[in-house]
């Protein structure tokens, strides 16, 4: 009888940072905003850098991107830049999971974070590995929604009214990085209907008929989405502990 060798998991990250950072309207793309003294996404590479458990992180930019090489310099460590970004996020992570075709096996377990989630810390990507485990599903980070929700109705002057009160039980909202096998994620996006309607990954692997396992994540990974949120981020930056 053989003894069959059984290779450990190997784990990779994905960041979309093709966006344009409409709802931010900055003089350019968010990612690349200083927050915390670095740009919010070098804060992102470098947690998973820092994370023994990663092999190596992609980054994925539009292919017209001018700045990417003085945030990310080519002789970085562990750090591999993909010009192949698309027009939605869908579109970004899908294009850079196909240009590994060949360099990712399909049971290499693939994180997509966000660039614009500077507040990611190893402990977390820690915790997202240790939380998933061994489950075929995957799993994201996420928390418990924790404000009474409402479904807002348009009023006659152009305002909004609170039209009902939506149950929060079972309510999370998703972060990121979200974790699956690079063989799932791209069957998952590969056949999903419509890259509009595809907000974050979990959503396509759902539509397979999987169900991804929820890791509860921390609010100092936010998304900076609006300006407002840059202060927020900052404050989390500058404390380690949170
Ligand atoms: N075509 C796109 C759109 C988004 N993203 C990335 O997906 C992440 C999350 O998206 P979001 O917050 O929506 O970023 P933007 O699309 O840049 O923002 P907005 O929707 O306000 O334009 C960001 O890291 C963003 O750079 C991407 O790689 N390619
Ligand atoms: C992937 C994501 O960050 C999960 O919260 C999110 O879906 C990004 O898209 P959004 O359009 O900014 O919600």
């Amino acid at each position: 009888m053989t003894a069959t060798t059984q290779q450990p998991p190997r784990y990779f990250a994905l960041l979309p940072a093709a966006g344009v950072g409409a709802r931010m309207a900055a003089n350019g793309p968010k990612q690349y905003l200083t927050v915390g003294g670095k740009p919010m996404l070098r804060h992102a590479v470098d947690a998973f850098r820092a994370s023994a458990l990663v092999t190596h992180t992609y980054v994925v930019v539009s292919p017209d991107d001018g700045v990417i090489d003085s945030v990310l310099p080519s002789n970085l460590d562990g750090v591999t830049v993909l010009r192949v970004g698309g027009a939605t996020r869908m579109d970004s992570v899908l294009n850079g999971l196909r240009a590994l075709t060949g360099v990712l096996d399909q049971y290499d377990l693939v994180m997509v974070h966000d660039a614009a989630r500077p507040g990611l810390t190893p402990a977390l990507i820690a915790k997202l590995i240790d939380g998933v485990g061994d489950d075929p599903a995957g799993g994201l980070l996420a928390m418990p929604v924790v404000d009474t929700i409402k479904r807002s109705a348009p009023a006659t002057d152009g305002s909004r009214t609170s039209a009902a009160t939506v149950p929060r039980d079972g309510l999370w909202a998703a972060q990121t990085p979200q974790m699956f096998s690079y063989g799932l994620l791209l069957r998952a996006l590969g056949s999903a209907p419509d890259a509009n309607a595809i907000t974050d990954d979990a959503s396509a692997v759902e539509m397979l008929g999987h169900a991804p396992r929820l890791i509860e994540g921390h609010p100092r990974n936010l998304k900076v989405t609006l300006p407002a949120d840059i202060r927020i981020a900052e404050m989390y930056l500058a404390n380690k502990e949170d």
